[in-house]
């Protein structure tokens, strides 16, 4: 028989049943969901990453539907068991789903949230306080100092990388691309490398408005260019930033080859998904070479890091924290549960997954509607 699992129990009467694998930041979620006659029960149980068979044993019989983290395994076997207790929704609280079986859950009828938008900022900042971080040695020479090491000022001591003027690359340039690479060009006046599936028309007329504005002010003005592969951006870029989604197409996208190609001194930043990064082959290349720096919040094992990336004195290295602030990770939890909520109240789904805010504002009821399903199509909503 399968281990209990601990639970906190809210609102015992109401009519939904609701799971939270996690406790979650902030109390609105909570109280969206009670308010609105569900019973929540969230998971606290100390491991860290829940197994398949603890998330069976949650779901139980009798579940409405689930709230679920990025660290979990949503295929057939959950939502088989989902359905089988009654369910229809589940929602990640993440934009990013690649832990999701899409094609598993819309063959159980189960509608699959995510949380875009509330932690694009969060997280292009994060990516850009690596970018800087690795570029001007923070970390190394904080270690540095601490260890008692200073003993007065030194021409060559910790000499980085200037940013003003180089080149930016940023592969992605989504909703965190995009606003990734609106921060380091209007921050540090860099210019624009980007690769994307898609032509990114609002970046490129920020773009061009910001250098009009650089050279009206007698500065010299920055520039873009929308690259016609990914490897012209590594050739071309001196800092480049990964923000694609993790699939098929962009596993390893940074490989040995790809690696060889970048300039000796470039940074390369990660806060995307670990496996967009051949991480074996990135530590073989920080090693080979001593000016090239990354700045990594997400790993390819995580939460392990490949042999040898810790000892890498180039390698700036944080534990997916890009979108740790408390406004975005309460907003994330808001919109997780308002997925669930709306999907069991039979609300429609919200038309701009772009357009979030009415659902954060914490003074105002929130539309009765599922802020974003990402089958909704699928399953014919
Ligand atoms: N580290 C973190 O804590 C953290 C936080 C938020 C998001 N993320 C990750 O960032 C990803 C992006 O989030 P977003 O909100 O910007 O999503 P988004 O959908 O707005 O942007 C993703 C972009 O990737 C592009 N893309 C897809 N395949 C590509 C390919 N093969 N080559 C180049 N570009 C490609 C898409 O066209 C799109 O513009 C998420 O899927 C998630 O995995 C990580
Ligand atoms: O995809 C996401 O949302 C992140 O990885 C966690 O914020």
């Amino acid at each position: 028989m399968a281990k209990p699992i601990s639970i906190e129990v809210w609102n015992p009467s109401g009519k939904y049943r609701v799971v939270s694998t996690k406790s979650m930041p902030g109390t609105r979620w909570i109280k969206l969901l009670t308010d609105n006659d569900c019973r929540l029960e969230i998971c606290t149980e100390k491991k860290t990453i829940l197994s398949v068979d603890d998330i069976l044993a949650l779901i139980g019989d009798h579940c409405h539907g689930v709230i679920g983290q990025l660290t979990e395994d949503w295929g057939e076997v959950l939502f088989s068991a989902l359905k089988r207790a009654g369910g229809t929704a589940f929602s990640n609280m993440a934009v990013g789903y690649n832990n999701v079986d899409v094609d598993a859950a819309n063959k159980n009828g189960i509608a699959i949230g995510n949380t875009p938008g509330v932690l694009t900022e969060t997280t292009a900042e994060l990516a850009a306080s690596l970018s800087v971080a690795a570029a001007r040695r923070i970390v190394e020479a904080d270690q540095f100092m601490r260890a008692g090491l200073y003993d007065g000022w030194l021409p060559h001591l910790f000499v980085g990388n200037l940013l003003k003027g180089q080149t930016v690359g940023v592969i992605g340039a989504g909703r965190i691309g995009s606003a990734y690479a609106r921060m380091m060009i209007e921050g540090f006046k860099m210019n624009l490398i980007y690769f994307d599936l898609y032509q990114s028309t609002r970046l490129e007329k920020f773009v061009t408005a910001y250098g009009q504005f650089l050279k009206a002010n007698g500065e010299q003005p920055v520039t873009w260019k929308r690259a016609s592969s990914m490897e012209e951006v590594l050739r071309e870029a001196d800092v480049i930033s990964l923000h694609p989604v993790l699939d098929k197409t962009t596993y390893h996208l940074i490989n040995p080859e790809r690696l060889a190609m970048m300039k000796k001194e470039a940074v390369l930043v990660n806060a995307s998904r670990g496996p967009v990064i051949d991480e074996v082959a990135l530590v073989e290349h920080l090693k080979a070479n001593p000016m090239f720096r990354v700045g990594l919040d997400v790993f390819e094992d995580e939460p392990y890091m490949k042999p040898g990336l810790a000892e890498m004195k180039n390698a700036v290295v944080v534990p997916h924290i890009a979108s740790a602030s408390k406004w975005t990770r309460e907003g994330m939890a808001t919109l997780a549960a308002l997925n669930v909520l709306g999907k069991i109240k039979g609300y429609p789904v919200w038309g701009n997954p772009n357009a979030v805010e009415p659902f954060l504002d914490e003074e105002a009821t929130p539309p009765p509607a599922c802020p974003s399903i990402v089958n909704a199509k699928q399953l014919g909503n």
